[in-house]
């Protein structure tokens, strides 16, 4: 197998400046002569050993010259805790590319049709971490978070110096920075890794990664961000990857609940809503949410992607966020009301469309 040098500097920048979807073997290959392959000598090894480090020592670094890189070249061997709507189709992904996945969910049957896949079981997130080189973790919320990193049998307990954790969950910046120091205080790497993106993105590995953390870490979990998401953004100090995706679903959040006012408000004035969704559809405030749920909302059916719970959690914590910088977010502020009224009303586990029976509920009540 022919061999190629790849000159340090030239591959850390092109991966850092990547283009969405760019993965490391496309970044090698935008370097002047490069070979995606991550060698197999690295398989089960500590993440300290992985070929990347040199690469930012200004070193040369030999890689062999395979065309594309498949998971099954990539060294680590992957922990996965909390396998819900988001957690077990990202886990297949892996597991599909051909990684060497360890799973672990509080409820252990979700476990089942990974492991009918390939994968490996663990009785408790501590054996998990133990026996894996990187593990991922996507539970519900700050407290689950915390529970599953920091608590009894919980990750941390596994982590030693050359592991690294990657929380891809929506967390607060506090709760990460949490989860960061008991997991540093092993000695092992940490990074926060929340996802932009739903269901079918997670099904269809087109996640968008908001990264943060230890850069080193960032690297060398990218080929698997790549496997699981179409882009990522590496956004410097901890907190500040849960920060953005806190943004991104305050803005979600209110857009939804204003759509919601948007469709009932159609209906009332003797307009078709389903007419509504295909005008928006082709205007300037046209968005993948509203062509995708809006239909399925004007027949009063909230297929669940993404929990209203969840949005909630969202909303109250960028609440929080606003709060902390003293950011005035009246908007958000009225549409964490209606997600609430929505929770009152059992809507919890619908997809946070369902947002639109609160509002139901609540001219119903008005007009009484
Ligand atoms: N669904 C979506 O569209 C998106 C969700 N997110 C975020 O990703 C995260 C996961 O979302 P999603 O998969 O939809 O959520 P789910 O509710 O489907 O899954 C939640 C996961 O957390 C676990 N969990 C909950 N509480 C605990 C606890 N106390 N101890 C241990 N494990 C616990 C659940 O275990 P069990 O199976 O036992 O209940 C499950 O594995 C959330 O932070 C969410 O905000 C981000 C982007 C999109
Ligand atoms: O956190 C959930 C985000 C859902 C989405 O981006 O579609």
């Amino acid at each position: 197998m022919a061999m190629t040098f790849v000159k340090a500097n030239q591959l850390s920048t092109a991966i850092l400046t990547s283009p969405p979807k760019t993965t490391v073997s496309t970044a090698m290959a935008m370097c002047s002569s490069f070979s995606p392959r991550i060698t197999k000598q690295f398989r089960g090894r500590p993440i300290s050993s992985f070929p990347v480090k040199p690469l930012f020592s200004g070193s040369f670094k030999a890689f062999s010259s395979q065309a594309t890189t498949k998971a099954d070249d990539i060294p680590a061997r992957v922990g996965f805790l909390g396998l819900g709507i988001m957690g077990s189709p990202m886990a297949q992904n892996l597991i599909k590319a051909g990684c060497d996945v360890t799973v672990w969910n509080r409820t252990k049957s979700k476990c089942d049709p990974l492991v009918s896949l390939g994968a490996k079981y663990k009785s408790f997130p501590e054996e998990v971490a133990a026996s894996c080189d990187v593990t991922f973790a996507m539970l519900a919320d700050p407290e689950s978070a915390v529970e599953v990193a920091c608590g009894k049998h919980g990750a941390a307990s596994g982590m030693s110096p050359g592991k690294g954790y990657v929380d891809i969950s929506t967390v607060d910046a506090d709760t990460s920075k949490l989860i960061s120091g008991h997991i540093k205080a092993t000695g092992a790497l940490f990074l926060e890794a929340p996802v932009s993106g739903s269901k079918k993105p997670a099904e269809d590995g087109q996640l968008i990664f908001l990264a943060a953390g230890d850069r080193y870490l960032y690297e060398i979990v990218a080929p698997f961000l790549d496997i699981m998401g179409k882009s990522r953004f590496y956004l410097g100090d901890v907190g500040n990857g849960a920060a953005m995706k806190l943004v991104v679903n305050m803005i979600m959040g209110s857009m939804m609940a204003s759509f919601s006012e948007g469709l009932l408000l159609s209906e009332k004035v003797g307009l078709d809503p389903s007419v509504l969704v295909e005008v928006v559809s082709q205007g300037a405030i046209s968005a993948p949410m509203f062509s995708t749920k809006g239909p399925s909302m004007v027949q009063s059916q909230y297929p669940t992607a993404f929990p209203l719970k969840h949005q909630q959690k969202d909303l109250r914590l960028a609440l929080g966020l606003a709060e902390s910088v003293s950011q005035h977010t009246p908007i958000a502020a009225a549409a964490n009301e209606l997600y609430k009224v929505a929770k009152s009303r059992g809507l919890s586990d619908q997809d946070f469309s369902a947002v639109i029976e609160a509002l139901k509920a609540k001219l119903q009540h008005q007009t009484k």
